[in-house]
């Protein structure tokens, strides 16, 4: 075993060229290099940091305060959400948004096809509630694909991929596809509500749990390119940004940075939850596209 960030950890699984098994952040991480892509996935938390496009400046968002390391839930990136959303359908979970990013996850599979990487992650063995395979592929476009298994009691599974996009500037992006859905105001203490009929711009501290399972498309003039985010076996869509009222209050997130990102969160979550029966799996996926 290696302590992390002290030695690159001796890999389980072969590797195709362009993966490799080293260090981000002084943690023990998969790094991969293509002509399609460059990517970092940290093993705890099966953690994608990064994900850069050939010719695109990152997909991805990550806090230069962030905290890494065993159990620390890195701010950025995609962080895995689960087995229940916040603090739980019955707001009694400690531990807010689940276990499954504080957890170090094994590297099952690697594999290559052209210039594609197909990473394959699995939650740990003791953890017998549930378990979980994340697959990464990384290409041009990038994917996220969470499998949650049942152990042998029912699952209300809650989940969710807690995806920072990097944005030009949050004040002047359009998020179009949620127009006309419900969504519960998490920032006004879960008040149902409606978006408009119009496509969204962010004002104010954002959380919204929305009533959604379209394709959504942040339009980011700032950076000159639109994300493309297509989720899979959803049914909520999570909206998030702190702004500088809430940033504040967070200490792994720099005071002048909210604006670099926003949160869209392909979710199972409240009244969305997926009900599991021992041994069922449920599968929660999405897919990044970058145009200009
Ligand atoms: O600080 P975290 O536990 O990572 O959560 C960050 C945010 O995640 C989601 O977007 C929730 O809807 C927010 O209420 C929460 O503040």
């Amino acid at each position: 075993m290696n302590t992390p960030g002290t030695a690159a950890p001796v890999p389980a699984v072969s590797l195709p060229e362009g993966v490799t098994l080293g260090s981000a952040h002084g943690v023990d991480a998969a790094l991969v290099d293509t002509p399609a892509v460059t990517a970092t996935l940290l093993l705890d938390g099966a953690h994608l940091t990064s994900a850069v496009p050939a010719g695109e400046q990152d997909l991805l968002w990550l806090s230069p305060a962030s905290a890494f390391g065993p159990g620390e839930a890195v701010r950025g990136g995609v962080p895995l959400v689960g087995p229940w959303f916040g603090p739980g359908r019955d707001q009694s979970q400690e531990v807010k948004h689940g276990w499954l990013r504080n957890v170090r996850w094994d590297l099952t599979s690697a594999e290559r096809s052209g210039d594609e990487v197909t990473l394959t992650l699995t939650s740990p063995a003791d953890r017998t509630e549930l378990s979980a395979t994340l697959e990464v592929r990384l290409g041009a476009e990038v994917s996220l694909e969470l499998t949650i298994t049942a152990g042998e009691q029912p699952l209300e599974l809650e989940a969710a991929l807690h995806t920072y996009l990097a944005v030009g500037d949050v004040r002047r992006i359009e998020i179009q596809g949620l127009e006309g859905a419900d969504y519960l105001d998490n920032t006004r203490g879960l008040t149902p509500d409606t978006l408009a009929h119009a496509p969204l711009h962010l004002t104010e501290a954002t959380d919204r749990v929305v009533d959604s399972t379209a394709e959504v498309t942040v339009v980011d003039e700032a950076a000159g390119r639109r994300v493309v985010s297509t989720p899979r076996g959803t049914s909520r869509t999570v909206v998030w940004n702190p702004w500088d009222t809430l940033v504040t209050g967070m200490a792994d997130i720099p005071d002048e940075a909210w604006p670099e990102f926003v949160c869209i969160e392909p979710a199972a979550a409240k009244e969305g939850f997926v009900a599991l029966e021992p041994g069922a799996s449920h599968s929660l996926g999405v897919t990044y596209r970058i145009e200009h």
